[in-house]
């Protein structure tokens, strides 16, 4: 194959940007924040994705906690991939090279999505573009359309890739994963994002998953992941359940989708590292809400 397979296993947590009340980064806890993170089991890293509010935070400092993240996942890391999405491809070239050259093992990137590529061509051409810029580096695609809006067939896209991208590396999927697991499955990094049900894409093929929760939740999520791996769908099956009971706490007590400032703060009261609020127009969760949260966790045994 042309492609070029990141060979990334298991969890990949998508870390939260941790931040100051002031809402200024505060990037001096990521040396705790990796040490962490491998006392769960949890060896790679999705920098500045959706969880990282990546595109809350301005360039100079999505490069920082770039370079934050690969300095100190040095030698206790084994996996840091860099979102570098913007809606403009000058900016999202920019990130992508600096990434690159600071030693990201792999670059993903978003669709741009204010105007959004209507066909793969043009989605293609936008990639090939980026992927330009970094060498031998594996390009990822973020195909994430429920905050994209862009919702183009990803089996598709790979086959055009395949010819057109020589260091496409694969896909963090938040959508249909069936046909490309078992079409491409031994061939790219096909990375699940949903982890409420992330042990159905495990059953499918999927060797590696990319998930908010597992930057607290990591031992019970490796239990899921090395259960599926074994064949023990019957086990895995019941600690799933467990996982989407604790997620489904979480949404009930927002809008639409799980908060990044909830569950930043579920965070640091899981793990003591402290994350700071999130950015607007997310802000900070009230003292109030954490507290009925809390007590609803408590009620399913989170703790
Ligand atoms: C939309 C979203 O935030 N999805 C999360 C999930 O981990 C999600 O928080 C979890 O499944 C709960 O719904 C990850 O896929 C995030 C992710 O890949 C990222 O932060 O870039």
């Amino acid at each position: 194959t042309s492609m070029k397979n990141p060979n990334v296993k298991g969890l990949i947590a998508a870390p939260f940007t941790p931040m100051k009340e002031n809402g200024d980064l505060n990037l001096s806890v990521l040396n705790d924040y990796v040490d962490l993170l491998v006392k769960q089991g949890v060896y790679n890293v999705y920098v500045n994705g959706t969880t990282g509010e990546g595109l809350s935070i301005n360039k100079e400092e999505r490069k920082l906690a770039a370079e934050k993240w690969i300095q100190a996942g040095k030698g206790k890391l084994r996996c840091i991939i860099v979102q570098v999405g913007t809606c403009n491809l000058s900016d999202t070239k920019d990130l992508a090279k600096h990434a690159a050259s600071a030693g990201a093992d792999v670059i993903a990137t978003l669709p741009p999505f204010f105007f959004v590529p209507k066909t793969l061509d043009v989605l293609v051409d936008y990639l090939a573009e980026v992927a330009n810029q970094i060498a031998d580096v594996p390009l990822m695609y973020y195909h994430i359309p429920e905050m994209t809006g862009v919702n183009l067939d990803m089996e598709k896209l790979i086959q055009m890739a395949e010819k057109r991208i020589p260091n496409f590396g694969g896909i963090k999927f938040s959508s249909e994963f069936g046909r490309c697991c078992a079409k491409y499955g031994d061939q790219l990094a096909l990375c699940y994002g949903k982890d409420e049900q992330v042990a159905a894409a495990y059953m499918l093929g999927c060797k590696a998953a990319v998930g908010s929760t597992y930057n607290y939740c990591g031992i019970l999520n490796n239990k899921i992941y090395n259960a599926c791996m074994n064949g023990d769908y019957n086990a895995a099956g019941k600690l799933q359940n467990k996982v989407a009971q604790f997620i489904g706490v979480l949404i009930d007590h927002e809008m639409a989708g799980l908060d990044v400032a909830v569950n930043k703060a579920l965070m640091t009261k899981v793990t003591g590292l402290e994350m700071g609020p999130a950015r607007l127009p997310l802000g900070a969760v009230s003292k109030k809400s954490m507290e009925i949260i809390i007590e609803d966790l408590k009620k399913i045994d989170f703790f």
